[in-house]
């Protein structure tokens, strides 16, 4: 997609086929221009493409298994050449490291499995990793599952091992997170909560749970199933997290719930958003100016530029129709030239 600002704009440039059902994109910290795909198939693979900025044209140049099913996300980890897969379904961190060209897989790559299940229905069959961070040399693996998050290190031998765990709420189902300095937000997605913990350094005292508030909007039925999905975070004057939601039953789609931080961690603005089944939710521009996010289910791609909050936080400003792109679910941005 090609997104102008003057005026604002959004349009489909040239689609590229990427394995089975991509459903996670990361750039390489090292080129922009280098992303990573998941396949979120049972048979998980991971897959390398790269963009020719000038055609906008997207090559795909190689892929590994992930030896696991479903995988839902890839974190850069280490120095970032080095990445991180959570397989949702196969209950396992499925780490690789890539050549010096940031392209090329190194096989077969790592295996972390975890134990446990939780209360809730999506639960009762095992772990279900659905994010890796990088925090240092350290990887934070979101578990939905076992609603736990697992504070990895990696070994001499290479193998990354469990050396701190956190605790949320049974059946909260920990999914997306963001760590700022020494405190990290997690977006449980069954519960529908932004929780605050503090994030001291693995040795150097366990973290603790400062706050936690709902992202369900104040006129959401209250029994609607709502999933959170995506968790943004932009520094600033006033420090802002945005917190995706699916499934809403309003008339005007999901909700974006848009949280202050300082002083306090406080729910100030839900923007209803006209899209259905948000999974798929990023910043645009260098500055995070704009967020573009996709109903997987109806309602399109849609961009909106951060504004003040006198303005209400977000305004629309493009929008590409329902139908245009097949189950929108994942987006990162790089600059044209
Ligand atoms: O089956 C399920 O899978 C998803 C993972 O889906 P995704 O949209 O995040 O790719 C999970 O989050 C959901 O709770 C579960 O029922």
């Amino acid at each position: 997609l090609k997104f102008s600002t003057s005026p604002p704009s959004l349009k489909l440039v040239t689609q590229t086929a990427s394995g089975e059902a991509p459903s996670w994109l990361t750039q390489s910290p090292y080129d922009p221009a280098i992303i990573y795909a998941t396949d979120e198939v049972p048979d998980g693979h991971l897959n390398s493409l790269v963009l020719n900025r000038r055609s906008g044209k997207l090559v795909k140049v190689d892929s590994i298994s992930t030896n696991g099913i479903h995988p839902t996300h890839i974190g850069a980890v280490l120095d970032g050449n080095t990445l991180g897969v959570a397989n949702y379904h196969g209950s396992s961190l499925f780490t690789a490291s890539l050549k010096p060209d940031h392209l090329h897989f190194i096989p077969p790559g790592h295996m972390t499995f975890y134990n446990g299940s939780g209360p809730a229905p999506q639960q009762v069959d095992g772990s279900h990793p659905h994010q890796v961070l990088k925090n240092g040399n350290e990887a934070v693996v979101m578990d939905l599952g076992t609603d736990k998050i697992w504070r990895m290190v990696q070994n001499r031998t290479g193998d990354w091992v469990v050396r701190d765990h956190i605790d949320q709420k049974p059946g909260s189902g920990p999914r997306h997170g963001v760590i700022v300095d020494s405190t990290l937000y997690t977006l449980c997605e069954l519960s529908n909560n932004l929780t605050q913990h503090t994030f001291p350094p693995l040795g150097l005292g366990k973290p603790k749970l400062v706050a936690s508030q709902s992202i369900r909007p104040l006129d959401t039925t209250p029994d609607a199933p709502l999933a959170a999905a995506e968790l943004l975070y932009a520094d600033g004057p006033s420090a802002l997290l945005y917190a995706s939601n699916r499934n809403d039953p309003h008339p005007q789609g999901d909700a974006i719930t848009i949280f202050e931080t300082r002083p306090k961690l406080q729910a100030v603005k839900y923007v209803r958003t006209g899209l259905n089944y948000i999974r798929g939710m990023n910043f645009v521009g260098p500055r995070k100016e704009y967020i573009i996010a996709a109903g997987m289910n109806g309602g399109g791609i849609k961009v909106f530029q951060v504004v003040s909050p006198a303005r209400g936080y977000l305004s629309e400003v493009a929008h590409l129709p329902n139908g245009t792109i097949a189950q929108p679910s994942s987006f990162v941005w790089t600059q044209w030239l």
